[in-house]
């Protein structure tokens, strides 16, 4: 007995399951339930025991087709990760730190001690700079304690063209530069002195490209001595801009413009740029932070969580290493990196693959934290507001105020 029928799996499905359920005449059944229509799509054949399907050659096709579609969707990857294999620039490359000379501004606490440590600790010759002659001694003291290496010291403010173009003479050449001082006294711009703004920006910017004149010269004179690198200590308020660090997020959105222009200059030297994005990490700068930070900024900085300086330092000198350019420090970091990966270099086939691919859904996650974010704003301005008592001394600072802005408004001389 033959019957034709249209395509729909659902019908195939119906006639099986009757085969299952031991239908007689499964024929008898699609037809009593009104399922059976015709169409030269497909023949099926049934008989109380098997049923039997033949294809006609549009159906054929059909499959055909939809197999060609299935090789096609496992073959863009496929494909994409060899195009970015090829594409990614600069070309990956491992900068070695055993026997180099590894020179670290702020490297007499916190983070920059850290990481002192650490490069001494994997056989690096380390010069650290300050501008505190005793936290350079201490620090010192500190690392002999830990490992029995010595540490050069070197006592320079940043901001000081001259003072840090003789330390790093003194010194000798570089082989990885880590510019890691910094400043942070967070504010509501409103509030912040123009001169705490400008001192953020002259140390962690101005400073940074004195650092870079001062060490480059000497760099690029390091014939036959393997690849060198020069890494920034950004911060994730360098990726994006967080309130109450006006200041310090413009100071360290600097440090990545100024990043991806210099890579681009010196990689012809063999030198190697990256951009570190620690979240909030335990040192002895965070803890004075903290007694002064507004609390939206600590809410908002929590998204994060918070790491240990050595922590920071392992990701930061692996980073290095693997001359990585965008350099993250824990999960949120990553998928900060993702979200903010622009047009910045990227040497790893596999993260530019990621970074393809995840684009359009981790951009959805940024849009939630900023949800959120500015959900917390609102609701802190709502409890400030309340907090505000509507008695009449608040009436007479009203009058006083306006009183005020009607002087000021008068023209000179009055
Ligand atoms: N801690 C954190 O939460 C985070 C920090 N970062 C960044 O990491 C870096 C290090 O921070 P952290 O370890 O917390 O800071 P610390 O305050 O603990 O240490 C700062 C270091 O920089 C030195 N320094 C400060 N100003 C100057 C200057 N003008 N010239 C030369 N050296 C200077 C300090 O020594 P001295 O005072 O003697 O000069 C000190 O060695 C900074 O760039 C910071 O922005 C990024 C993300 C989070
Ligand atoms: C797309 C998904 C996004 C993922 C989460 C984003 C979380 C951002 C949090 C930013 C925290 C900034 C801390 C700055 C710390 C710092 O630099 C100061 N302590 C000064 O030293």
């Amino acid at each position: 007995m033959h019957q034709k029928t249209e395509l729909p799996l659902r019908r195939l499905t119906l006639s099986i399951v009757s085969e299952l359920l031991n239908i007689a005449d499964t024929n008898t059944y699609l037809a009593r339930s009104g399922r059976i229509s015709r169409s030269n799509t497909i023949t099926w054949k049934a008989s109380p025991q098997c049923i039997s399907v033949t294809f006609s050659p549009i159906s054929i096709i059909g499959m055909a087709l939809a197999f060609l579609s299935l090789l096609l969707l496992l073959l863009f990857p496929l494909s994409l990760l060899l195009t970015l294999r090829l594409i990614v620039r600069p070309k990956p490359v491992k900068i070695p730190i055993k026997n180099r000379h590894v020179f670290i501004t702020g490297g007499s606490s916190g983070i920059g001690l850290a990481l002192a440590q650490r490069a001494a600790q994997e056989g690096a010759r380390v010069s650290i700079l300050a501008r505190s002659l005793q936290k350079l001694e201490e620090a010192k003291q500190s690392i002999r304690l830990a490992t029995g290496i010595e540490v050069a010291t070197y006592a320079a403010d940043v901001r000081d063209f001259d003072a840090v173009k003789k330390a790093v003479n003194e010194a000798g050449p570089i082989d990885v530069l880590v510019v890691n001082q910094g400043v942070f006294v967070p504010q509501e711009l409103e509030e912040e002195e123009l001169d705490e703004v400008r001192f953020m920006i002259d140390v962690n910017l101005m400073g940074s490209f004195n650092m870079i004149k001062a060490a480059l010269p000497l760099m690029k004179k390091r014939d036959g001595h393997g690849p060198a690198s020069i890494a920034f200590m950004s911060s994730q308020a360098g990726q994006v801009g967080i309130y109450g660090y006006t200041a310090y997020s413009a100071s360290k959105f600097g440090l990545r413009g100024l990043a991806e222009a210099l890579q681009q200059e010196v990689i012809v030297d063999n030198i190697h740029v990256s951009l570190i994005f620690p979240p909030d990490t335990e040192t002895p700068g965070l803890e004075e932070e903290t007694k002064r930070r507004p609390q939206l900024t600590s809410i908002i900085a929590a998204s994060s969580g918070a790491m240990k300086a050595d922590e920071v330092a392992k990701k930061a000198l692996h980073g290095i290493q693997s001359g990585s350019f965008i350099v993250p420090c824990n999960f949120e970091g990553l998928l900060l990196s993702i979200a903010t990966a622009g047009l910045s270099p990227q040497r790893s086939f596999l993260m530019a693959f990621v970074e393809v691919f995840a684009a359009g859904i981790i951009r959805f996650a940024g849009l939630c934290f900023q949800w959120n974010w500015y959900g917390s704003i609102e609701k802190w301005h709502a409890q400030k507001r309340r907090k505000v008592p509507r008695s009449s001394w608040c009436l007479i600072y009203r009058c006083m105020h306006m009183a005020f802005l009607l002087v000021r408004s008068c023209p000179n001389g009055w």
